[in-house]
């Protein structure tokens, strides 16, 4: 075919927004969607010659902005908000369609998850999973600091949690700690690090990053990557060092720079094996001239096969 947007080597992809912060212990994030879409997130996806479909944004409870009850703060707006994003992230796979999820706080991941494993199950694929994040996320009621979802969704999703949220698909557990990746951590609660051990939970922390460099880390997180392989990507924005991506409301120090960030997107994009992708914890009220969601848009663009040599 002649058009153009038949031309990428990515399949079309389906955009749509999460606008809520019902998991997280700072506002803000629910305005994640508008300022990716304001740094241009569909014009580059466009112009890499990727078909984008912009499908809007999801709707769902608003933000009590209550204190936690029994260890979780808004547990049934984020099960609400969690069930909304499965059914679309479902059929955006079902038509063919790479999802990218626009958060919202990182509690959305369960639902894109979520639908992501059951996909996987049913086409016969293996699934892998990249959380690029600060934090683990694998807290539970009894362990977490704050009682913030964000801070849960693997535990969840390895069928620790709530039942509302580990059997949000019907069955559980989602997926194996076995399935998943996570880069550029370095905040672990004490509760947590515990669990996490336990676990076996696979961790690329930042001192194993400073050690080995990141070259061999993203070798090894792709170990055994092939074509039968669905690659999720949860990116996590606070992954980043804060001084390149202040707009989030978990900043961690010592994060991951933008040669590191960079070689992450473009040795994922080499695999060709990219299926899903979360954009989450955007939060434009503490950004600085929108430079983070400008940043993550600049990640995308590496993410779908842009490359700074003349390797395109
Ligand atoms: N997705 C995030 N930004 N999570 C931050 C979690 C912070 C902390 N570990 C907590 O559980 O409260
Ligand atoms: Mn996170
Ligand atoms: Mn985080």
């Amino acid at each position: 075919m002649s058009d153009s947007r038949s031309s990428s080597k990515y399949p079309p992809v389906a955009i749509f927004g999460v606008p809520t912060d019902v998991g997280a212990g700072t506002r803000g994030a629910s305005m994640g969607p508008e300022t990716l879409r304001v740094a241009g997130l569909v014009e580059a996806l466009q112009a890499r010659g990727v078909d984008v479909q912009d499908c809007g944004n999801l709707e769902g409870p608003r933000n009590p902005w209550q204190a936690p009850v029994e260890g979780y703060r808004h547990l049934d707006e984020v099960v609400a908000w969690n069930r909304a994003v499965m059914e679309t992230s479902a059929s955006v796979l079902g038509d063919g369609r790479l999802p990218i999820l626009l958060g919202g706080d990182h509690c959305l991941a369960v639902g894109s998850i979520v639908a992501v494993a059951r996909h996987c199950r049913d086409a016969g694929k293996k699934l892998r999973v990249l959380w690029l994040d600060a934090h683990a996320d694998f807290n539970t009621h009894d362990l977490t600091p704050s009682g913030n979802v964000h801070g849960m969704p693997v535990a969840c999703l390895c069928g620790i949690g709530p039942r509302a949220l580990t059997h949000l698909g019907g069955d559980a557990p989602a997926i194996s700690p076995a399935d998943v990746r996570q880069i550029g951590i370095r905040s672990v609660d004490q509760g947590e690090k515990r669990l996490v051990k336990e676990h076996g939970l696979d961790i690329y922390d930042m001192r194993y990053i400073d050690e080995v460099g990141m070259k061999r880390v993203m070798e090894e997180v792709l170990e055994g990557v092939d074509e039968d392989t669905h690659l999720h990507v949860s990116f996590d924005v606070d992954m980043l060092d804060p001084a390149i991506a202040p707009g989030t409301g978990t900043r961690v120090p010592g994060g991951v720079d933008y040669r590191e960030a960079q070689l992450i997107m473009e040795m994922i994009a080499d695999t060709g094996r990219l299926g899903s992708l979360d954009i989450v914890e955007v939060n434009p009220a503490l950004d600085l001239r929108n430079a983070t969601a400008v940043l993550a848009v600049d990640l995308v663009e590496s993410l779908f096969g842009k490359s700074t040599l003349m390797r395109d």
